[in-house]
């Protein structure tokens, strides 16, 4: 049984134009010790999918249709006041640019501790010290920084802080939106290397979400790719890489620059989001489409199922 099934997810937000859908029939499951990322541009909904697993939609967001099930509970239906007690113990979320969230004037090892002892009553004092050595140890923090505040560690130190405060309550499932987003690209790589470790030690499973499909493939082995609220593809990082089939997927890939491929560069241009038809009336990538077909325009794709591991939202059967 799959540590969390998500079926036909829809979210809404009341705006003063209406109702929008952010998230659009979302399906998707991860196993536990497992990895799953959500890649697409700004807007497609990604963010709106952790908050609605981590039960902290803003007020005018409206779950409109779908189940969340995590070890049998469904989320969808659960009290706010359920929700918190499965925050940060069962699930934990890593936000875009958390490490500015760390409280100034609070030592980060007592910012651990308070997050330990906020979800778990009955632990002493020598196990809160233990733990948080052991969490430090985890996250790559040397021992003798457990009593600096926040201004004495670096923006890399301050975001394994973050995660080690994520993994406080052994989660079964961390969301991570965006997490070396706000770093410079020598301390992302270091970040990275660290959530891979993490991963491979841990029984967690893990939803990572970027705008980056290199960032994605490095940490995840299953990779959705959204476009507007819906997954148009997903697969395993190798089937997504080698044999993408959509052809927003083909052109994310094309946009990704490697120093072995930077010289050779043939950069296919996407179209912003400008004159964006929305999925009422036929694909909602048939503008941007480099070969569309006479029905993209009219009807939208129903889900199609290549393998056991990869799907697509698309009508061409073919990658060409
Ligand atoms: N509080 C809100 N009220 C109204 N609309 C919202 C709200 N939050 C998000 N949206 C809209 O929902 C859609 C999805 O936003 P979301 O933040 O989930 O996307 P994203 O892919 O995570 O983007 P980013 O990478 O920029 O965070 C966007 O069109 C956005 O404008």
């Amino acid at each position: 049984m799959a540590l969390l099934t998500v079926d036909n997810l829809t979210v809404g937000y009341d705006s003063a134009t209406g109702m929008t859908r952010a998230v659009d029939d979302v399906s998707f499951t991860i196993e536990s010790g497992t990895s799953l990322g959500f890649v697409g541009e700004s807007g497609c909904g990604k963010t709106t999918i952790g908050m609605a697993l981590m039960g902290l939609l803003p007020d005018n967001a409206r779950i409109l249709h779908g189940n969340i099930i995590l070890d049998d509970q469904n989320l969808i239906k659960i009290s706010q006041e359920d929700f918190r007690e499965i925050r940060g113990r069962k699930i934990a979320m890593i936000f875009q640019a958390a490490m500015n969230a760390l409280n100034p004037v609070v030592r980060v090892g007592d910012q651990v501790a308070e997050m330990i002892t906020t979800h778990q009553t009955a632990v002493s004092p020598v196990e809160i010290s233990v733990k948080i050595e052991e969490l430090f140890d985890l996250v790559g923090i040397p021992g003798d920084r457990i009593n600096d505040y926040p201004h004495q560690y670096s923006g890399g130190m301050k975001q394994r802080a973050i995660i080690a405060m994520a993994l406080a309550c052994n989660p079964r499932l961390i969301i991570a939106d965006e997490p070396t987003t706000a770093l410079d690209v020598v301390v992302q790589d270091q970040i990275l290397k660290e959530i891979i470790k993490i991963q491979n030690l841990l029984d967690t499973g893990f939803v990572f979400i970027s705008h980056d499909i290199a960032v994605v493939a490095r940490v995840c082995e299953k990779i959705c790719v959204m476009y507007d609220g819906k997954i148009v593809e997903t697969g395993t990082r190798e089937e997504v890489f080698q044999a993408p089939v959509h052809p927003y997927t083909r052109q994310l890939l094309g946009s990704y620059l490697t120093l072995d491929n930077c010289n050779n560069i043939k950069v296919p241009y996407i179209n912003s989001r400008l004159g964006q038809k929305g999925w009422e009336h036929g694909c909602a990538l048939a503008p941007l489409c480099d070969n569309p077909m006479d029905k993209c325009d009219r009807l939208c794709p129903g889900w199609r199922q290549l393998s056991p591991t990869h799907g697509v939202r698309c009508f061409k059967k073919s990658t060409i």
